[in-house]
């Protein structure tokens, strides 16, 4: 997989050449290329933003710098890639949906900043992009970048070969079957007593259904808890 992402803040993308998807990276699953929106501005002041039509507050980035930055990304490309924008206002960013990521061939990732890229741009590009908007949640961040650092870590974990133990993926709190649809109950690890604080005997009696059964208990009470919403039948 190739991923692509244009931002005028590349060093904040520094942490994808870091732990699991800095390991894609140099294993070659992952073709990752970081661009400096600025290199596609040619005024004195490397201009990426103005004002808003309209009026309103703040400002909004300008669609030339992007326009030369996507060209020379699609006159590299081989196919129709994904140009994922992330927003507020986008659809919501899913383990379902870093699935469907994750099978992309070739991502590019545009890091807004400001109230956002002149809506242009993506209109522009439906057709030689693939254009999905993606929220990743119902809070406002200063630019993209965070959100695309989210995202990717997301999709690379489900890469073939990229995680160590593959099986943690199928347990994942959100991925699809019976028991996924819960959150994770408490995990523990050895010493068997910390600070007068004793793991469940259930975990240390190699009775197998006893502990799922146990493990279900517990991850249905904390999805009451806190998701109730996952739980269907209009809880
Ligand atoms: O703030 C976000 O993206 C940066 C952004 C992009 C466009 C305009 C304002 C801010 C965001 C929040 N949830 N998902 C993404």
């Amino acid at each position: 997989m190739r991923i692509d992402v244009v931002s005028i803040f590349p060093d904040y993308l520094a942490p994808l050449g870091l732990s699991l998807v800095g390991k894609a990276v140099a294993a070659g699953t992952l073709d990752l290329r970081v661009h400096d929106l600025r290199e596609c501005t040619h005024d004195r002041h490397r201009t990426v933003d103005d004002t808003p039509y309209g009026g309103g507050p703040g400002m909004v980035m300008k669609p030339e710098p992007w326009g030369e930055a996507l060209d020379a990304i699609l006159d590299s490309a081989a196919g129709r890639p994904r140009l994922v924008v992330p927003t507020p206002s986008g659809r919501r960013f899913t383990q379902e949906v870093a699935t469907e990521l994750a099978v992309a061939e070739h991502l590019v990732f545009a890091c807004g900043r400001y109230e956002g890229i002149d809506s242009r741009v993506m209109a522009h590009y439906a057709d030689r992009f693939e254009v999905d908007e993606i929220s990743i949640g119902d809070y406002v961040l200063a630019g993209g970048e965070a959100a695309v650092l989210v995202m990717v870590e997301a999709l690379a974990r489900l890469l073939p070969g990229v995680l160590g133990n593959p099986e943690s993926v199928v347990d994942d709190s959100f991925a699809p079957g019976a028991m996924a649809a819960l959150l994770e109950g408490p995990v523990y690890t050895k010493p068997p007593e910390w600070r007068g604080l004793a793991v469940p005997e259930v975990l240390l009696s190699g009775d197998h259904g006893r502990i799922a059964a146990w493990r279900r208990e517990q991850a249905l009470a904390r999805t009451e808890r806190f998701r109730p919403d996952l739980l269907g039948d209009g809880a």
